[in-house]
């Protein structure tokens, strides 16, 4: 009957086993396409996520059986909570298949898209892709008029293309998220953090962060107008938005040499790394070592044959942006990235080796538990270990600081903050801001002919960046960013740059660090790869504070970890700054630098 608990543990098995079988497929069909993208992978992708969505609701329709939500036992309650929750799934076939092409163009849109008409070029028709080229005029060009030509024909090549995929994927995203019991698709993406008053928390966070954020800016914007005086900084304060070195400026790490506060001191290991012939494959062997050392799990030896390390060199489309893959069979997990040899790229293998070492320490767990405690845990694993590699003192260990480098020197020390923060609080508003933007369009407070306009509003008034041309509401600035195509929620990344202090702060106790938390390297500590282990293989079979509490012993997110470990600088910053206007107005000023 109903509540026959015996029973329905032995229904929970089938639908392991079954979804140890289909799930596999779905992902295969998926990674095919992803590794080539072919009109036929393309169906044949679409095939599989049919036959997923089909498994999906013939499971759901069988927790009709059970009085699961009378279920006393906690684990095979939240199972079935889990298995309910069928997302996208529950749409009739038609619309699953509308919103699935949808979503496919757009995703192959932003893969394909090539910028032509380079400023100097002779052949106006050659085109150039956003990884590596563009990627690194943005990231290496000083030339206002070249970062402008990249930074717009980006947004034309892909943003502009995607409108109407766009407001037809909203329309049946809240279609699915309302059969499912949500308000819109924004409530169904918030439910996953089991938070009361989500939004107001992230507000708080985000409030928490703004003063330092504002100490950074104004500096930055100090410095860039040195660099590119006689350009149109517009008066209401906003920096413009191609001169930060990131093609959504999210992240500042390249304006390093500009920005740091002893010039003579660099930290070039991307240098280092070339001098010393760096491959991928020695890039995704250094970090496995450093998780092997905690006395994490090795990867697997399918994974470097299986994996798409490095961008294709036969012409073929891919989609390059990172991504880990679990194939939820307990034996095949792989890693597609488009690797170049920077240090940019040896923090982004261990971002993705951090998913791939969650996805080895949950693979025990029910199906529907190998997720993340919560979406930010997934994305924090990676980046604590890379905060611990990046230190002088690592670099040294690992010979990627210049020979003649102290680790210890305080100028030095100060440079590595530096560059620290350019990554991390540069990123705080931006990781903020996508996902208040995509919560408003679910929400239907935001109209297709206003999504540039509100974009904006939000990109001048939280980031302090204005656009460098003039734009329109024809087009689609947020659609030049991987995630929304891709329909990939950002929040977690914000989640993420918060606890990964925690996490490091409460780790670097565990392995017995004593001093500043910004020096701390926790590499080789056992004590602290067990607790992080432990957490791990909780995947998302607990509620977040409980995995939270495994690590910190707290069970709320704070900024105090991530503020404390910046201390020093922004000290520094607060007498870089003291004759400077700190902050902008909330509307961009109406000037555009075409200069
Ligand atoms: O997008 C990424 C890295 C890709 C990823 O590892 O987060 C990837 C994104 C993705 C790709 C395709 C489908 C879905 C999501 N996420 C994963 O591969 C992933 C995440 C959770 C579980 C399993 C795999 N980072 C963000 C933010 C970021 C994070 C850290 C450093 C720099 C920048 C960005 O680049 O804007
Ligand atoms: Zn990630």
């Amino acid at each position: 009957d109903r509540n026959n608990i015996t029973a329905a543990k032995i229904w929970l098995e089938e639908y392991n086993t079954e979804a140890e079988k289909v799930r596999p497929e779905a992902q295969e069909a998926s990674w095919t396409w992803n590794t080539n993208i072919t009109d036929y992978n393309n169906r044949l992708k679409l095939e599989a996520e049919k036959k997923k969505s089909e498994f999906d609701k013939r499971s759901y329709n069988q927790t009709l059986n059970w009085d699961w939500k009378n279920f006393t036992e906690i684990n095979a309650k939240r199972q079935f909570y889990k298995i309910a929750d069928i997302g996208e799934s529950v749409l009739p076939t038609d619309k699953f298949q509308q919103i699935t092409k949808a979503k496919s163009n757009m995703q192959s849109v932003y893969s394909k898209a090539r910028v032509c008409n380079k400023p100097g070029d002779q052949d106006p028709s050659k085109c150039y892709p956003l990884n590596p080229t563009l990627e690194n005029i943005m990231a290496k060009s000083t030339d206002w008029k070249e970062l402008a030509w990249a930074w717009e024909g980006w947004r034309n090549e892909t943003g502009r293309k995607m409108p109407d995929d766009y407001e037809k994927f909203v329309e049946l995203a809240n279609e699915a998220a309302g059969m499912n019991g949500y308000t819109d698709n924004g409530d169904y993406w918030r439910s996953w953090y089991e938070t009361e008053n989500f939004e107001k928390q992230m507000e708080e966070l985000f409030i928490g962060l703004k003063d330092l954020y504002k100490l950074l800016h104004a500096y930055a914007r100090k410095k860039l107008k040195e660099r590119f005086v006689g350009h149109p900084f517009p008066d209401s304060g906003q920096i413009p938005a191609h001169l930060l070195g990131n093609m959504w400026a999210q992240s500042w790490g390249n304006l390093f040499t500009l920005l740091a506060p002893y010039p003579g001191k660099p930290l070039d290991v991307t240098e280092m790394m070339r001098e010393q012939n760096y491959t991928t494959r020695k890039m995704f062997d250094l970090s496995e070592k450093f998780f092997t050392d905690l006395g994490l799990d090795p990867m697997p030896p399918k994974f470097y044959n299986d994996s798409m390390l490095d961008k294709p060199e036969d012409g073929r489309d891919v989609v390059c942006h990172a991504s880990a893959w679990d194939f939820y069979n307990r034996k095949d997990f792989r890693i597609k990235q488009c690797t170049q040899v920077t240090m940019d790229w040896l923090i982004t293998t261990h971002h993705e080796m951090g998913h791939v070492q969650y996805f080895l320490q949950y693979k025990d767990q029910p199906v529907v538990f190998r997720r993340g405690a919560n979406p930010g845990f997934h994305e924090a694993i990676g980046d604590v270990l890379a905060l611990s590699v990046s230190t002088p003192k690592h670099l040294k260990k690992i010979n990627l600081l210049r020979p003649n480098q102290n680790p210890d020197d305080e100028e030095l020390q100060l440079n590595f903050l530096m560059n620290q923060a350019l990554k991390k609080i540069a990123f705080i508003p931006f990781g903020y801001l996508i996902d208040q933007w995509r919560w408003k369009v679910f929400k239907g407070e935001t109209k297709k002919d206003e999504y540039n306009e509100d974009w904006w509003n939000l990109r001048c008034k939280h980031q302090g960046v204005s656009p460098p041309v003039q734009r329109f509401n024809t087009d689609f600035d947020a659609g030049s960013k991987f995630h929304v195509p891709n329909n990939t929620p950002y929040i977690r990344y914000f989640v993420s740059y918060v606890i990964q202090f925690q996490f490091h702060k409460a780790l670097c106790k565990e392995a017995g660090h004593n001093g500043p938390l910004h020096k701390c390297d926790i590499d080789q500590s056992t004590e602290a790869g067990n607790k992080l282990a432990a957490m791990m293989k909780l995947g998302s079979s607990k509620e977040w504070p409980d995995a939270m509490e495994a690590i910190t012993g707290q069970r709320k997110m704070n900024v105090s970890d991530l503020i404390e470990y910046f201390a020093p600088l922004e000290d520094w910053l607060k007498k870089e700054v003291k004759n400077e206007t700190l902050g902008w107005d909330d509307q961009c000023g109406r000037i555009w630098g075409n200069g």
